[in-house]
């Protein structure tokens, strides 16, 4: 569905330019899971930009059902971990989950019913009437997440969604991600630095190498498809990917040499 093929990004500086993504290719099908991890500056955010049409790749193409995307297909919906930048603080909660749903063809019953049911699930039906700056951090990025699922998109793009939720909303709001996904034809890119997290939800984890980056590893994570907070990360299989994605961040992080490319 979601096809990357070798992109590079490189940025204008002082004295030249500076390559932070070398060569990144992966494909993410109908209803994946698809994680990306790796060292901090790794150019995470970078790949997730090119993908959504909000940055355009030097080299390489990216393409979504064949079409090459050149900006942010209406198919898409975007999480980024900048709650307070995504939400407009002039409009309530409810008006800012609707708003996206204003070009969609719906009926106002269809749209109000629609924010009823996303504010349920991520625990603000409350909220509804409040204004974002009435809210705290944690709560916000719960209405930015609420607005993505309220619209239904095919692919939902995350980057490093619920960096500051605290444990116990992580772990319902992850739950949620698989539900929806389950219930829908969802598939998901998503970025975080939690190993933990990477390996509990998802169908393949790609490992970047340091900037410039490349793909390290793509790990297939064949966990029961159904997961549990308890449950799934007790089973030796989870302890055994865990430690493996996470000794390959540790070797990027402590390597000099560009990754190979597998
Ligand atoms: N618009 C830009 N202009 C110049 N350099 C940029 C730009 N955007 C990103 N970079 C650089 O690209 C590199 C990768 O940044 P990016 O945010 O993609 O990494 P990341 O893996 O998401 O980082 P983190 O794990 O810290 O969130 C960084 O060195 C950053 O300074």
């Amino acid at each position: 569905m979601l096809e990357v093929t070798n992109i590079a990004k490189e940025f204008p500086t002082r004295t030249g330019t500076a390559r932070v993504v070398d060569d990144v290719s992966f494909t993410v099908g109908e209803r994946e899971f698809f994680t990306i991890v790796g060292p901090s500056g790794a150019g995470k955010t970078t790949v997730l930009r090119c993908l959504t049409g909000l940055a355009k790749p030097t080299e390489g193409s990216v393409r979504f059902n064949g079409k090459e995307v050149t900006g942010p297909p209406p198919e898409f919906a975007v999480v980024f971990q900048d709650y307070a930048r995504s939400l407009m603080a002039w409009f309530t909660v409810r008006r800012n989950v609707e708003l996206p749903l204003r070009n969609l063809g719906l009926s106002a019953a269809e749209r109000r019913q629609r924010v009823d049911t996303a504010l349920a699930q991520v625990g603000l039906a409350e909220a509804g009437s409040k204004y974002p700056w009435q809210l705290s951090g944690g709560m916000q990025q719960r209405v930015a997440i609420a607005r993505a699922i309220a619209y239904r998109p095919q692919v939902l793009i995350m980057d490093e969604p619920f960096a500051s939720v605290d444990a116990q909303t992580r772990a319902d709001l992850e739950d949620l991600l698989l539900r929806v996904r389950d219930e829908t034809d969802l598939a998901l890119v998503f970025v975080t630095h939690d190993v933990d997290e990477a390996v509990y939800l998802s169908d393949r984890v790609a490992i970047l190498s340091r900037s410039p980056s490349r793909i390290d590893e793509i790990v297939p994570i064949d966990l029961p498809a159904e997961r549990d907070q308890i449950g799934t990360k007790e089973l030796p299989e989870f302890a055994r990917l865990r430690a493996h994605v996470f000794s390959r961040i540790r070797v990027m992080v402590n390597s000099t040499e560009p990754a190979s490319a597998h």
